[in-house]
């Protein structure tokens, strides 16, 4: 992947974003791990989702020695203009301020993450401030959306640098060691846009998909659900691709997350989403780069209405049902903790000829949580 500080980024067309290909995780990886912890002195299937969840990690890195010692979570921060429509119960300059104390590990996401020993890059996509931000990756588009009340927020060519930089981070990540990354945003105004491109992707109600974001009233809810549904039928977005629905109501987060999901699975590194505006961005990878969806790992479930859908959609099913809305990534941070426990009963295992039992005989197998594929 070329550097996008070489002013030659802008080659990155649409064409080039379109032809990008992904390959399969590894089928034979991951039924060998399934068969790896059917070894393992316990009830079969015991670990449930994290056993299918195990083998997918295997599958997408390419090896039965799974390794996720190594985690990041990166953190696209963007401004969004439509907060200036007042569907946010703050204003854009309440981005900045958290930003700032989220390179100092201040914020929710930096406590969980240390806790744990693992590494949050914040990274300013589109903060509305000129000046750079004390560590936080400078890898601005602009600073924040337009306010797609009155035109599309972002052009095409700002949309596709967007991509690109998530793709590019999660190269760069690579090559510094890596294994798994997690996706977390901060953003100002970022569950409207995170609804308006549900809403335009699914086809579905804007009511249907939309909620009330870090706190509103009901009469601001039904405010920001008015703006949305007029934006989609103003475009005529429900007949538009995932690109241009990016383009109009989406927000430089919400690309460069997509590019974090297309970049895991162009690089083989399993990606851990977070919350609604994660989750959005890996449908729009997956519609984008369609393959993408293999290297995501879904976290929590959320309490933004759009996430059930978005989730159906994605054919995952988060394992962490803890009602949260926090952002930052902290969804997925806390998933990296319970992947790291359940690991550890596979990569030190005990088998049943460890302990000279005679090994437990598959009668059946359960599709359900296999949700990748069967054994
Ligand atoms: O991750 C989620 O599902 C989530 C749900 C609600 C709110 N947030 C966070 O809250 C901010 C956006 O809220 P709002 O009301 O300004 O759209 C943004 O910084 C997100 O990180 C995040
Ligand atoms: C303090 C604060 C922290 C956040 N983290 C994600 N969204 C946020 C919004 C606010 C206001």
């Amino acid at each position: 992947m070329e550097c996008l500080e070489n002013p030659a980024w802008n080659r990155y067309t649409r064409e080039k974003l379109e032809k990008l290909t992904v390959k399969a995780p590894d089928e034979e990886i991951r039924k060998k791990v399934l068969n790896n912890l059917d070894h393992v002195a316990k009830p079969l299937d015991g670990l449930g989702k994290f056993e299918a969840l195990t083998a997918q990690i295997g599958a997408i890195q390419r090896t039965e020695m799974i390794d996720i010692s190594r985690k990041a979570v990166i953190i696209m921060c963007a401004d969004n203009g439509i907060v200036a429509e007042g569907i946010s119960q703050s204003g854009q300059e309440v981005t900045l301020t958290v930003v700032k104390k989220m390179a100092e590990k201040k914020t929710s996401v930096g406590k969980m993450a240390e806790t744990i020993g693992v590494d949050t890059i914040p990274v300013d996509i589109g903060v509305n401030d000129k000046g750079k931000i004390p560590g936080v990756l400078d890898k601005k588009i602009r600073p924040g959306t337009r306010n797609f009340r009155n035109e599309p927020a972002m052009t095409e060519e700002e949309a596709i640098k967007a991509i690109f930089t998530g793709i590019e981070m999660v190269s760069d990540c690579k090559e510094k060691g890596y294994k798994i990354l997690a996706t977390g945003e901060m953003g100002i105004g970022n569950t409207t846009t995170s609804s308006a491109v549900t809403a335009a992707l699914l086809h579905c109600e804007v009511a249907e998909v939309t909620g009330r974001g870090a706190g509103l009233s009901d009469e601001k809810l039904i405010h920001k659900q008015k703006i949305i549904t007029e934006a989609i039928d103003k475009n005529d977005l429900k007949k538009a691709d995932a690109l241009r629905i990016l383009e109009t109501v989406g927000g430089f987060d919400i690309a460069g997350l997509a590019g974090v999901c297309i970049g895991g699975a162009l690089y083989h590194v399993p990606i851990v989403l977070d919350g609604v505006i994660s989750m959005v961005a890996a449908l729009l990878a997956e519609r984008i780069v369609p393959g993408t969806k293999d290297y995501l790992i879904p976290s929590h479930k959320g309490k933004e209405p759009a996430m059930r859908r978005l989730a159906k959609e994605l054919n995952v099913e988060p394992v962490i049902d803890g009602n949260m809305a926090l952002g930052e990534g902290t969804g997925a941070v806390m998933m990296f903790s319970l992947l790291d426990i359940a690991l550890s009963v596979y990569q030190d295992r005990t088998t049943f000829s460890d302990i000279n039992i005679e090994q437990y005989e598959r009668f059946q197998i359960d599709d359900d949580i296999n949700y990748w594929g069967k054994r």
